[in-house]
């Protein structure tokens, strides 16, 4: 990646507020930024993407689109801030944290225990078939994943590997449960294991490693 790039896909910390681990030790949660009609943008923003997926424009119509989102983007270029400090991944009161590269889930209990969450895959997150892709699946669990050893540790840590056995097809635009908590603990090493249901039907399970990040590792 050029410098240039690189300066435009991290923009400079606004705060420098302390850098424990590869994550922030203070992780700032909100349910303000954004506006109050954040949720109702990441919405048409995931819409957008299940339209995309299964569009098929003419030329003029493309060449249309092609202006429509150079003008969003270039409205968006103008608010373009750090991660610590982005909507996107720290709006807690919304699917996935508000942030739209993960498969919108809703949290219904999360604790040292575990975390169940209800979660449907959209029409962009097809692998075939009509079915779910494989790697998003695995997106889902790592972010649970990682949220269950969070809670679990109180600190952050990062996957070191991530197993999912696929059971069975998992549905698009179908609301499943997915479950993940900490098995067991060994030093800085977090064993997590995971299950994906439709009903009482297996879709997939998870086995992952996390590690606890030391102070200032990145
Ligand atoms: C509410 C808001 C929530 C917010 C919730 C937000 C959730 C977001 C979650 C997203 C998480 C991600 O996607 S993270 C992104 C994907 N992951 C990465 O990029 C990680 C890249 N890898 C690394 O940075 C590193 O390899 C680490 C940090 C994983 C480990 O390196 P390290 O810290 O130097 O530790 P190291 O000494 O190597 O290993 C520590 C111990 O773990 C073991 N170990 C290490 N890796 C492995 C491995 N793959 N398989 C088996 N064992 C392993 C070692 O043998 C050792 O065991 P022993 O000798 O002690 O017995």
């Amino acid at each position: 990646m050029n410098d240039a790039l690189d300066d435009q896909w991290n923009p400079t910390d606004q705060d420098g507020s302390p850098h424990e681990g590869g994550f922030r030790a203070r992780f700032d949660v909100t349910t303000e930024r954004g506006g109050p009609r954040y949720g109702e943008f990441n919405e048409q923003v995931r819409l957008l993407m299940d339209r995309v997926r299964y569009a098929c424009p003419t030329g003029e119509l493309t060449d249309e689109l092609i202006a429509d989102l150079k003008s969003i983007n270039g409205k968006l270029a103008d608010v373009q801030i750090d991660e610590w400090h982005t909507p996107a991944g720290t709006r807690i009161d919304l699917p996935a944290r508000g942030n739209i590269t993960v498969p919108p889930y809703d949290v219904t209990d999360a604790g040292p225990d575990g975390v169940t969450a209800q979660i449907t895959f959209r029409p962009y997150h097809l692998g075939g078939n009509d079915a779910a892709h494989g790697g998003q699946v695995a997106v889902a669990f790592d972010d649970l994943g990682g949220m269950a050893s969070a809670l679990k540790i109180q600190g952050v840590s990062r996957t070191a590997y991530l197993t999912v056995n696929y059971r069975s097809i998992t549905p698009l635009r179908t609301p499943l449960t997915i479950r993940t908590w900490v098995e067991n603990l060994d030093g800085r090493k977090v064993y997590v294991k995971g299950t994906l249901h439709e009903g009482d039907r297996l879709c997939a399970d998870l086995d992952a490693l996390f590690i606890r990040l030391k102070p200032g590792q990145p």
